[in-house]
């Protein structure tokens, strides 16, 4: 909200006309009336809001007390087109905790512009949502890190922003956030460090590495060159997806929380003829799933009790 606590936004009255807008940019009352659409549907607000990815769905599976809306029922929501994405929002309750979770999520690559892919963040925002978790299954270029192994994430390279390509462009609409939003502590460092003693807590602990994670457009993957650039940028992990729900979240004032599963070695020699595949990013997905369950458990368990403390202090 700007100083005068009103929205630098022109607020246009009519209905026909506010989702007309929608097919070109999603203007705050269209998010509104998509997140209306679902509140009146669930009987609790969510606290936090849980992103699967590849193969990571079942993340979504321990959710009790679900209340699933397939993307194709959302006002306004993409569809997700990708082999490994269920493609519906599921809200329920882990660990005791309200949250909202996308069992699947949107790319660039499907032909979605990125403010397009970002928008159910913004959605969770008005539903309520303090915390976001986002996970991604990623390539390791770190030459430490095996498939299967978690790299917790404690910054980005935002590669495809580098050409101005962000979720953030056009018009700022101060009741989201502000034009120019920092972005120095995207990952909620208090999280990443929990995150480490939970990953051990639930047998983790020797896999996960905390890393700089980039999204580059896709659908291809990286070239041999791509990859050594990328390895002297200082990347550790190579994705196609999360930034931009990132950059979206922290314009909002959410904490963020991010991991990726390592499903591939990135191919950094010539002479090395392995091919990444989405079939064995979904397949290191499945492998990992019980432990991974336990992860995102522990760390909204904990996100929740540390909110409680905090409502106990006031
Ligand atoms: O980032 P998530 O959605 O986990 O998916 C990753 O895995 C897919 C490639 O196999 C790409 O979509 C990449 O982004
Ligand atoms: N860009 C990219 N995304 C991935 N998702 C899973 N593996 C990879 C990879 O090697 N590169």
């Amino acid at each position: 909200m700007s100083s005068d606590g009103k929205s630098s936004q022109k607020s246009f009255g009519n209905k026909p006309f506010i989702l007309f807008l929608c097919f070109f940019r999603y203007t705050y009352e269209c998010l509104v009336d998509t997140a209306k659409y679902l509140s009146d549907k669930v009987p609790f607000k969510p606290k936090v809001g849980i992103i699967c990815g590849s193969g990571l769905g079942s993340l979504a599976d321990a959710i009790e007390n679900r209340i699933e809306f397939p993307y194709e029922k959302i006002p306004n929501f993409p569809l997700s087109t990708v082999e490994g994405h269920v493609g519906q929002l599921v809200f329920g309750y882990l660990s005791n905790v309200p949250v909202v979770c996308m069992q699947g999520r949107f790319h660039y690559y499907e032909g979605y512009p990125l403010w397009k892919c970002a928008m159910p963040v913004r959605v969770m925002k008005l539903l309520g949502i303090t915390h976001l978790i986002a996970s991604n299954a990623a390539g390791g270029l770190n030459k430490d890190y095996k498939v299967g192994d978690i790299m917790i994430v404690k910054d980005h390279i935002n590669l495809m922003g580098f050409a101005g390509n962000n979720p953030l462009q056009g018009p700022n609409d101060d009741r989201f956030g502000p034009r120019f939003p920092p972005m120095n502590r995207a990952y909620d460092k208090e999280l990443i460090e929990k995150a480490k003693v939970i990953a051990k807590e639930v047998g983790l602990g020797d896999i996960v590495h905390e890393g700089v994670y980039t999204c580059l457009g896709g659908p291809n993957f990286e070239t041999v060159a791509e990859l050594r650039m990328l390895g002297m940028l200082g990347v550790d992990a190579v994705g196609m997806s999360t930034v931009h729900e990132v950059i979206t979240a922290r314009h909002s004032n959410i904490t963020v929380f991010a991991f990726s599963l390592i499903t591939n070695l990135c191919v950094t020699e010539y002479h090395k003829n392995d091919e990444a595949n989405h079939d064995e990013v979904i397949d290191v997905g499945k492998m990992r799933q019980k432990e991974l369950t336990k992860f995102v458990q522990g760390v909204v368990k904990y996100v929740a009790d540390e909110n409680k403390l905090v409502s106990k202090m006031l």
